[in-house]
C-alpha cells in the first residue's frame, strides 16, 4: 500500500483508529480480525475501541464542531472538493481493500469509490446553494396580523452526528452521511461496519490529508454488538444516521429525542404485467436481482408475475442467470461469495424452506462452496414460504405467480419492508396506477430498483426506514431551523 497510508497501519500489522487527527492503537490492546468472505480466513485486523475512547471521540467532535460551524460555507465546500479529489486519486487502493473485506467484484468496488467522490463533490455544490439561502417571512400573511414582525428562518447545524454505514456500500453509504453532515456545519463520529472498516479508515485518511481540523471526523472501530449501544445512546450524540438491517429498529426505539435517519432492509418486488416487454424485463430483473450477489438494499428480491405470461418470463430469466459468471471478486466475477458464513447459512435456509414446501429450483440443485452460492431462481413460491417475505441479501430470486396485478400490489403492501419496487408494462397509465398503489418509498417504472443517482430522494416506508436520503434530503436532515424575529414598533411595507 502507498506511503499515503503509512500512518494508518500499526507496526503489529493492525489498522489504527482515528481520533483528533491522530492514528492510534486502542488502550484495550485487543484487535478484531476481519475475515475475507472469499476464504473465511483473517485478512486484516482493526482496533477494538474502548468506551473511554468512544467518550474521547465524542468530546473531541463536540469541540471541533464549534469551530467548524463558524467556518464559511465556501471553505467547507472547498475542503470537501479536496477530499473528493484525493479519493479519486486513491480509488484503487481503497477498492482493493473492499474486494478483500466485502468480496465486491473489483470493477464494482472501484466504481463505488469514484461514485462516492462524485457524491462528495455534488454535496459540496448543493450544500453551498442549500445553506446559502434562508427564508424571510412577514407577519401580515397570517389573519389579523399587521406587518410588524419579520421572521428570519435559518438552517443551523445539529452538532455531533453519529454515522453508521453497513458493509455492502461501506464507502458510499459513509460519505452519503459525512458529506451532508459536514456541509451543514456538524462534526462526525464514524463507526464503520466491521467488514469495511479498513476501507473506511483509508477513506478517512483522504479527509485527514485534505487538511481536516482535528476532531471533525473521529473514526472508532469495534463490533456493533459490543460498542453499538454505547455509541447510539451516548449523551453527546446530537443525531444518528444509520443504514443497515433490523438493528436500526432497536436503535430507533432507544434514540429518544435525538433526530434519526434510518435506511433499513428491503424486499423490493418487480411486478410484471402481461403486456410487458419480456426480453427487456427479464434483463432488468437479472441485473437487478444479482448485482453484487443480491447484497443491495435495492436488489430485486421478489418477482410477482401475472400467471398468463409466467411460462414465457421465467425461462428468459433463468437463461440470463445461467450466463452469469461465478467465482472470486479479484477475477471480477458477477457472483462472488456472500459476506459471511452465517449469511450463507441464512440464505441456504430460505431456499431449503421453499424447496421443502414445493417450490421449483429452476437453476438446478442448490450449490454452495464456503460462502460462494451459485445464483438460484426459485419459481412457484407461495405465501407460506419464508422467501415470499424475507430479505435473502444473497443471490436468490423468488418468483410468485399471481392471478392479476391487484394480488401483486396486495402482496407488496402486506410486507413489513417497503423500500422500493418496480413495475414492468408498456401501458403508462397502468404503470402510474400500480406505482401509486404500491406503498413503498420509491417505485421504478420499467427498470429495476436503484438508489442512484445519489441526488434522488431515497426512503423506506414501514420497517424500511425513517426520513429520506439523497443529497438534498440528507442536507435537510443534517440541520435544524432557527428563527429570529425582528419586531417593529409600527407596520412597515417595503417600497410602501
Ligand atoms: N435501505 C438502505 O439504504 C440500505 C439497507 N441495507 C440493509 O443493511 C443490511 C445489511 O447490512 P449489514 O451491514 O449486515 O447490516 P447490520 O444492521 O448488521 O449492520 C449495519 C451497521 O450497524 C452496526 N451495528 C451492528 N449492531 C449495532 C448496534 N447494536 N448498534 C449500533 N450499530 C450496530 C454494524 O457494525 P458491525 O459490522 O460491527 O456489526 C454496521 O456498521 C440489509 O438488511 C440491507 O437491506 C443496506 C444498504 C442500504
Ligand atoms: O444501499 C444499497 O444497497 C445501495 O445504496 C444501492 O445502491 P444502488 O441501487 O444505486 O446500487
Amino acid at each position: 500500500m502507498s506511503s499515503f497510508y503509512a500512518e494508518v497501519l500499526g507496526q503489529n500489522g493492525s489498522y489504527k483508529f482515528f481520533l483528533d487527527n491522530e492514528w492510534r492503537e486502542s488502550a484495550s490492546g485487543k484487535q478484531l480480525a476481519i475475515l475475507n468472505p472469499s476464504t473465511n480466513a483473517p485478512v486484516y485486523s482493526v482496533q477494538a475501541c474502548t468506551k473511554a475512547e468512544v467518550d474521547e471521540a465524542f468530546q473531541s467532535a463536540k469541540r471541533a464542531q464549534k469551530t467548524w460551524a463558524r467556518t464559511p460555507l465556501w471553505r467547507r465546500a472547498e475542503f470537501l472538493h479536496k477530499v473528493a479529489a484525493l479519493m479519486r486519486e486513491n480509488a484503487q487502493p481503497i477498492a482493493d481493500v473492499l474486494v478483500k473485506e466485502v468480496a465486491k467484484p473489483a470493477v464494482d468496488a472501484y466504481t463505488e469509490v469514484v461514485r462516492s467522490a462524485d457524491l462528495i463533490s455534488y454535496t459540496a455544490e448543493e450544500g453551498l446553494r442549500y445553506f446559502g439561502e434562508g427564508k424571510l417571512l412577514a407577519s401580515d400573511s397570517f389573519p389579523g396580523q399587521d406587518r410588524t414582525k419579520l421572521c428570519m428562518a435559518s438552517k443551523v447545524p445539529l452538532g455531533v452526528v453519529l454515522a453508521i454505514p453497513p458493509f455492502n456500500y461501506a464507502i458510499n453509504l459513509a460519505v452519503s452521511k459525512i458529506g451532508p453532515a459536514l456541509m451543514a456545519g456538524n462534526s462526525v463520529v464514524l463507526k464503520p461496519p466491521t467488514q469495511g472498516s479498513v476501507a473506511n479508515l483509508l477513506m478517512v485518511q483522504c479527509f485527514a490529508a485534505a487538511g481536516m481540523p482535528p476532531g471533525l471526523i473521529n473514526c472508532v472501530t469495534g463490533r456493533g454488538s459490543e460498542i453499538g449501544d454505547y455509541l447510539t445512546t451516548h449523551p453527546l450524540v446530537n443525531a444518528i444516521s444509520f443504514t443497515g438491517g433490523d438493528t436500526g429498529i432497536d436503535i430507533a426505539r432507544k434514540a429518544g429525542m435525538v433526530p434519526i435517519q434510518m435506511e433499513l432492509g428491503g424486499k423490493d418486488a418487480a411486478i410484471v404485467c402481461a403486456d410487458a416487454d419480456l426480453a427487456a424485463t427479464a434483463s432488468h430483473i437479472v441485473k437487478g436481482a444479482f448485482s453484487y450477489s443480491g447484497q443491495r438494499c435495492t436488489a430485486v428480491k421478489l418477482v410477482l408475475v401475472e400467471e398468463c405470461i409466467a411460462d414465457e418470463l421465467v425461462p428468459r430469466v433463468v437463461e440470463g442467470v445461467k450466463r452469469m459468471s461465478v467465482g472470486m471478486p479479484e477475477d471480477n466475477k458477477q457472483i462472488t461469495p456472500v459476506i459471511s458464513e452465517s449469511s450463507a447459512n441464512f440464505i441456504e435456509g430460505l431456499v431449503r424452506d421453499a424447496e421443502a414446501k414445493g417450490a421449483t429450483l429452476c437453476t438446478g440443485p442448490f450449490r454452495r462452496e464456503g460462502n460462494l452460492i451459485w445464483p438460484v431462481v426459485v419459481d412457484n413460491v407461495t405465501p407460506d414460504m419464508r422467501l415470499a417475505w424475507e430479505e435473502p441479501f444473497g443471490p436468490v430470486l423468488p418468483i410468485v405467480r399471481v392471478k392479476d396485478t391487484q394480488e401483486a400490489v396486495e402482496h407488496v403492501n402486506a410486507n413489513r419492508l417497503a423500500l422500493q419496487g418496480c413495475v414492468f408494462t408498456k401501458d403508462i397509465d397502468r404503470a402510474i396506477a400500480i406505482a401509486d398503489a404500491m406503498e413503498t418509498g420509491s417505485v421504478q417504472i420499467n427498470s429495476a430498483p436503484a438508489r442512484g443517482p445519489d441526488h434522488f430522494p431515497f426512503q423506506g416506508f414501514r420497517d424500511s426506514g425513517i426520513g429520506s436520503q439523497g443529497v438534498t434530503n440528507s442536507l435537510a436532515f443534517m440541520c435544524k431551523t432557527k428563527t429570529t424575529v425582528i419586531n417593529m414598533p409600527k407596520p412597515s411595507f417595503t417600497m410602501g
